[in-house]
């Protein structure tokens, strides 16, 4: 069958779309500048990274970012890694997403924030402008300056939006971990940094419960000797604030520098602006550095053209402050957009929820994870029968490959009328190699297109351009996107064994990736976690179809076996409530494998576990399994992972299966 039987059309452009979206005007201005003609999407893309200095610069003009000084050009160094992007410049973070805080828009909503603990807040354009002055200010008065690492251990809330402004106005570098993160975790990740100012909260709820952490968070200030000042936010209204000598009250921070506007410094291009972390699933994670000129512009790209979002919209993004999602989610302000936060679980009080908020809040944007609407289609939901959708226009879905089921229950009973923009690309770039367009069709089971700029293809192990069927992702040419650096590694070696091992000069990102004849993409997995039974490579995304598509089960992971040279496939199944694998299960799994993959992907053992181990930002640890099943002397970092517990019980179960090597 090929890929257009598989794929059929689930949702297209209207023609006002295709005119009025941000993507169609970008697309006519080019043209009425002389570029182009662009036929079609795919045109506009080849041009994007043939012309790619001419390209960057008009998304820069185009999206209406400023800066103090212009570059002198876009790129100096083409070199990958070391690329130099808009040489010359001198631009600040905060002043871009906040250029819309002033006139018209200064009393437009920019933050809604959600939060299980606290009251819905509104704060406004001007009131956020405001507060990130006043917070800057306090910073300053402590001695905090440009380079500085401001840390955030926060929820996805109003204070953490005003936190990163702030840092970023006065041109230090904001990093964040979420609260409910071990104190292992949050250590291991701005123990690295050594910042010099902390935001935390003094507690979180999640899923109806409170979480007060006074303690465990005064033991992580005293873990931190570069700490100069402290700033304790009352997430829990009713609990005393984090205690210590060097710590002060939000509202006090917010009082004392009162009435100062944010500065927004000017800095170079490639000036820090965030720290994000690997998951660091053996070992401390890594500190991938993010510069301000690149982050903008790809973030510019992302969200108001192939996003579509503006001014006049509402953007809801469900994330921590653990993920990069929460960084992207920021530079929604620099569309104006009114940006609505939610802090807490996604299924409380029941998996309703985020789709009712959609709908009060007339979310014109609503992006989650592929596991939240896996969740929704085995639970049955059917918002789109119950609740007014009618100012939904696009559905973002990441962290994981989106099964073709769920383009089926988006359609059917999800969100019909919206674009459904399954996005991915990871922490490393804070953004996507591929993702959605308003300009192209949406197919069942593939993600949309290549994004504009991004020069991506999959690899063969030669090295090569694979044109049909799977390979390595990897982009061939600078993306602004792509850190400045990593952290304490001054000769840039991890960040060159990171992405440019595989094939010198090209990144290598790590996923299992085909390009289909539509010029869209489907996932298969992680690289590093592929199966090779017989040497046939296979995506574990692969089974993940085949299985999780099947009530009775209700998650799952596959790894491969070595035994004698050889790989066999591990099948683990976590049954849905009321349900145990029994015989008949085992047979119905093995059979639907083989007819929908292969025989080849049939796993020769399948064994029930309680409990799939996930990183902290949502993703299987099929490795950890993997070095489990394979007697690897690898150590996990189990503060990685937001179940530690269920790596525990699957050694249980594969011992009890005989499945774990002897010793
Ligand atoms: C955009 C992404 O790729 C996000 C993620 O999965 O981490």
């Amino acid at each position: 069958m090929s890929t257009t039987e598989q794929s059929p059309v689930v949702w297209s452009p209207s023609e006002d779309t295709l005119q009025s979206s941000r993507m169609g005007r970008f697309k006519a201005w080019l043209e009425s500048r002389g570029f182009g003609p662009f036929p079609d999407y795919h045109a506009l893309h080849q041009w994007s990274i043939d012309q790619l200095e001419t390209f960057w610069q008009a998304v820069w003009d185009y999206c209406g970012l400023v800066c103090e000084t212009p570059a002198e050009r876009v790129l100096g160094r083409r070199d990958m890694p070391g690329a130099e992007w808009f040489p010359g410049m001198r631009l600040n973070f905060a002043a871009n997403l906040l250029r819309l805080a002033d006139g018209d828009h200064a009393g437009r909503e920019a933050i809604v924030a959600y939060c299980e603990t606290r009251p819905v807040l509104r704060k406004t354009y001007a009131e956020l402008k405001a507060d990130a002055g006043a917070l800057e200010a306090f910073l300053r008065s402590q001695g905090i300056g440009p380079g500085d690492r401001v840390a955030g251990v926060v929820t996805n809330g109003y204070e953490a939006m005003v936190g990163m402004l702030a840092a970023t106005s006065l041109g230090a570098i904001w990093s964040s971990a979420s609260p409910d993160f071990g104190i292992g975790a949050i250590n291991d990740r701005f123990g690295q940094i050594e910042p010099a100012a902390l935001i935390v909260v003094n507690g979180y709820g999640y899923g109806g419960k409170v979480f007060p952490r006074q303690q465990e968070f005064a033991e992580l200030i005293a873990s931190l000797p570069s700490l100069k000042t402290v700033i304790s936010v009352p997430q829990l209204p009713d609990q005393p604030p984090v205690p210590g000598d060097k710590v002060t009250l939000w509202q006090d921070a917010l009082a004392a520098g009162a009435g100062q506007p944010p500065s927004f410094t000017p800095v170079a291009p490639e000036h820090p602006v965030y720290i994000l972390y690997s998951s660091g699933t053996t070992g401390k994670p890594k500190c991938i550095v993010h510069g301000t000129a690149g982050l903008l512009v790809n973030h510019a790209k992302e969200l108001m053209l192939h996003g579509d979002v503006g001014p006049e919209d509402r953007f809801l993004y469900f994330t921590t402050c653990g993920w990069m999602m929460w960084n992207w989610q920021a530079s929604a302000l620099m569309t104006g957009a009114t940006v609505i936060t939610v802090d807490g679980s996604p299924g409380y009080p029941d998996l309703g929820f985020l789709w009712r908020t959609v709908a009060e809040e007339r979310v014109t944007h609503f992006g989650t994870s592929a596991r939240f609407i896996a969740g929704c289609r085995k639970a049955g939901l059917q918002p789109a029968r119950t609740l007014d959708q009618s100012a939904l226009r696009v559905v973002f879905s990441t962290g994981s490959p989106l099964l073709p089921e769920d383009y089926d229950w988006i359609y059917d009973d999800g969100a019909p009328k919206a674009l459904l923009g399954s996005i991915a690309g990871g922490t490393d770039i804070c953004g996507c190699f591929v993702g959605a367009c308003p300009l192209l069709p949406v197919r069942r089971g593939e993600i949309q297109c290549r994004f504009l700029g991004v020069d991506a293809a999959a690899y063969g192990d030669d090295g090569q351009p694979v044109t049909e069927g799977r390979g390595e992702l990897v982009c061939r040419q600078p993306l602004p996107s792509m850190p400045v650096c990593f952290w304490a590694d001054p000769e840039g070696e991890r960040y060159r064994d990171a992405y440019f091992n595989t094939f010198p000069g090209v990144w290598a990102h790590g996923d299992f990736i085909e390009f289909t004849e539509h010029g869209g993409a489907i996932i298969y997995g992680r690289s590093d976690a592929t199966l090779n039974p017989g040497g046939v490579r296979i995506g574990t995304a692969e089974i993940y179809r085949q299985v999780e598509t099947v009530p009775e089960v209700k998650d799952s992971l596959v790894v491969g076996r070595q035994v004698d040279g050889d790989v066999e496939v591990v099948l683990l199944v976590v049954p849905a409530e009321g349900q145990a694998l029994t015989g008949e299960l085992v047979q119905r799994l093995k059979g639907r494998i083989r007819e929908g993959a292969s025989p080849r992907h049939v796993p020769k053992h399948i064994v029930e576990v309680p409990d799939i181990p996930y990183t902290r930002s949502g993703k299987k640890v099929e490795l950890a399994v993997a070095r489990l099943i394979n007697g690897s002397s690898k150590a996990d970092n189990r503060d990685a992972l937001g179940n530690p517990q269920a790596l525990d019980l699957i050694r249980e179960r594969l011992e009890q299966a005989g499945l774990l090597p002897a010793g």
